[in-house]
């Protein structure tokens, strides 16, 4: 990224716990403004690098630099964490017993008091807690608590966010809420935000790029149209949609295509492919047929449902929209 200052930078992160490797020479760099997404499975390492990034836990190699200058090791400092980088972890850390209100003026304790009350109405209103402004923390649900743990870190306008499964465990509505307050966020602070999630679908949503973390090392980074359209390989179009395999009979080389590029064809003579409609799923906003033939079984999407069990299809995809894996 050209002329754009770099916020947080991690430079060959290396951590094992114990024997055990779970990080292995990451290095990230993180422009201002950006929002980079963490995606990967359980197990692979996100919540470590983020501790690692939020100064809670010291790599065991490598180094953190902010806004240029590299950062002294966490264990020589008396206090974790950085006042710059806000982590927000699974669990929220909130005053059980205080106010939503209480919880994020908090964090603005030591400000002008006219400045605290405009900002904490500011905070409270972008995450939509107005509401339950005067309600205990202990007695939020999953998805106050988790805006208010927001609202309260960006009290003090850090410069990077970090964010650990911010959408994990919440359902629809509080999962659009949550939206909301963040586009508001962006809108409103230009701050740097790393999120990690299992979900691809929230990484290719909320991110700028995402870095794709497998068995601790990240295998591509990229924007979300880059990782969803040019993967590096099978693993990560598995990991961020639904693919076909199509195996390639002339090359012998193992290729896949995703659902959505494929089309139904009339003409048997224009077609890829054929097979038999062998279970039809509803998605609220698509049908997804899979069909099947000797060679194996393929999926591809319908916007209405004009197909029936049983039915033979034809089907065909541009050989543009095919990538081999490994590649
Ligand atoms: N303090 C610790 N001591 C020993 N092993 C740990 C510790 N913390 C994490 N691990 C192990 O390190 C690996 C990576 O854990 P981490 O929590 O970073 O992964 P994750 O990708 O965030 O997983 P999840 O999505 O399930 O939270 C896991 O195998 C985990 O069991």
């Amino acid at each position: 990224m050209k002329n754009t200052k770099i916020m947080l930078q991690a430079s060959s992160i290396s951590k094992s716990y114990g024997s055990v490797p779970v990080l292995s020479d990451i290095s990230i760099d993180l422009p201002a403004g950006e929002w980079l997404g963490i995606l990967g499975e359980s197990g692979s390492g996100k919540s470590t690098l983020l501790k690692i990034l939020g100064r809670f836990l010291d790599a065991d190699t490598g180094s953190i630099s902010f806004k240029g200058n590299e950062l002294p090791p966490v264990s020589s400092e008396l206090m974790r964490g950085y006042d710059a980088i806000k982590l927000i972890h699974q669990e929220f850390e909130l005053f059980p017993n205080q106010t939503v209100e209480e919880n994020i003026s908090y964090s603005l304790r030591f400000y002008d008091p006219a400045y605290k009350k405009e900002r904490v109405e500011d905070l409270l209103e972008i995450t939509a807690l107005g509401s339950v402004r005067n309600q205990k923390a202990k007695l939020l649900s999953g998805g106050e608590k988790q805006r208010t743990a927001i609202a309260k870190s960006l009290a003090e306008q850090p410069d990077v966010l970090l964010l650990d499964e911010p959408f994990a465990h919440l359902d629809n509505h509080n999962r659009r809420v949550l939206a909301d307050a963040i586009e508001g966020l962006r809108k409103q602070q230009k701050m740097s935000c790393v999120f990690v999630t299992h979900e691809s679908a929230d990484a290719l949503a909320w991110s700028d790029r995402i870095a794709v973390l497998k068995d601790g090392e990240i295998i591509q980074i990229g924007t979300p149209q880059e990782v969803y359209n040019k993967p590096v390989n099978s693993y990560v179009a598995e990991l961020t949609g639904d693919i076909n395999w199509l195996n390639d009979q002339e090359s012998g080389k193992k290729t896949f295509i995703r659902p959505e590029k494929i089309k139904r064809t009339k003409h048997p003579e224009k077609s890829k492919w054929s097979g038999k409609v062998q279970a039809i799923r509803f998605h609220g906003n698509h049908w997804e047929v899979r069909c099947a033939n000797k060679q194996g079984d393929l999926a591809f999407y319908r916007n209405r449902r004009d197909l029936e069990i049983g039915d033979e299809v034809f089907l065909t995809y541009s050989s543009r929209d095919v990538m081999v894996a490994g590649e």
